[in-house]
């Protein structure tokens, strides 16, 4: 379990998050979902304990927390194989146990390779099996999939999904629709510094109703059009879903803990 109240974290005198609170059991995976500097990182290193709140406080009664940086902290000079060593070697960590990790990752083919030569992917891969080496109970990743290629992507995702089934809770900051529908079971979003929205991807989509692009006949521009509308338009060629993130980029102008106020089409 870990519980939020009213926490809060100010730089000089620039307030980077404001009095969030929200409770999350064992077993959950929590998307954290903002535009950039609204307080994301902020928030994952306030309950990593990198940081120190300037209000409110982080409750939790789990023990070992592994924070994933957007960027891996890995050593550059040393090979694949080395730096599993090293960081295993501070814990105490079976051989059994990291290869475990090594196949589940795909990694086998790399281990002799130095770490700066290998791809954003095979990093990520990489850090993921450091921070999950000792057993954590939460798991605090930044972007893990960002920017990666699609079977690094598909390999972290499913572990993701493997942590959830093993009970462990998982909070990550993700730009990915499709991530947050299928993996989490809550979504956390961020306004400047401010909740705008906690609960799970149902709640959003009962809070806000859910939308759907169109496209008619003889009119290549999509349509957002709110689901029951869909029924009422004739010549529908292709329809298809609005993700969460899409949905607020998407010209939709949501006031906090209000309902959506504005809708245009996408593209405009
Ligand atoms: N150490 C710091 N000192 C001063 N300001 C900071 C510090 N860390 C973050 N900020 C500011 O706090 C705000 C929130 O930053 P944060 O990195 O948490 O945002 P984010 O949502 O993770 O952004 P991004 O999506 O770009 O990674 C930003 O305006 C940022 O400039």
């Amino acid at each position: 379990m870990i519980e939020v109240k009213n926490l809060g974290k100010k730089f000089k005198n620039f307030w980077a998050l404001k009095n969030l609170n929200f409770k999350l059991e064992d077993g959950e995976v929590l998307g954290v979902v903002g535009k950039n500097g609204c307080g994301k990182t902020t928030l994952l290193k306030l309950i990593a304990g990198i940081l120190k709140p300037s209000s409110g406080k982080v409750i939790t009664n789990l023990k070992v927390i592994s924070y994933i940086p957007e960027k891996p902290i890995l050593i550059p000079e040393l090979s694949l194989e080395d730096n599993l060593k090293y960081f295993a070697s501070l814990r105490k960590i079976s051989k059994e146990r990291i290869y475990e990790e090594i196949k589940y990752f795909e990694l086998q083919v790399h281990m002799k390779k130095k770490t700066q030569e290998l791809s954003k992917g095979l990093q990520q891969r990489l850090s993921m099996i450091i921070a999950l080496l000792p057993d954590p109970d939460i798991i605090l990743m930044d972007e893990p999939t960002s920017g990666l290629d699609a079977e690094s992507k598909k390999l972290i995702v499913n572990r993701i999904r493997k942590l959830r089934e093993s009970n462990k809770t998982v909070l990550y900051v993700t730009h990915d629709d499709e991530e947050i529908e299928k993996v989490c079971n809550k979504v956390l979003i961020l306004d400047e510094g401010e909740l705008m929205f906690f609960g799970s991807v149902e709640d959003f989509w009962k809070k806000y109703e859910r939308y759907i692009y169109v496209i008619l006949e003889g009119n290549n521009e999509p349509l957002l059009v709110k689901i029951e509308e869909l029924k009422n338009l004739r010549n529908v060629m292709h329809v298809r879903s609005v993700g969460i993130r899409e949905f607020l980029s998407g010209g939709v102008n949501l006031e906090i803990n209000g309902k959506a106020n504005f809708i245009k089409t996408h593209g405009d």
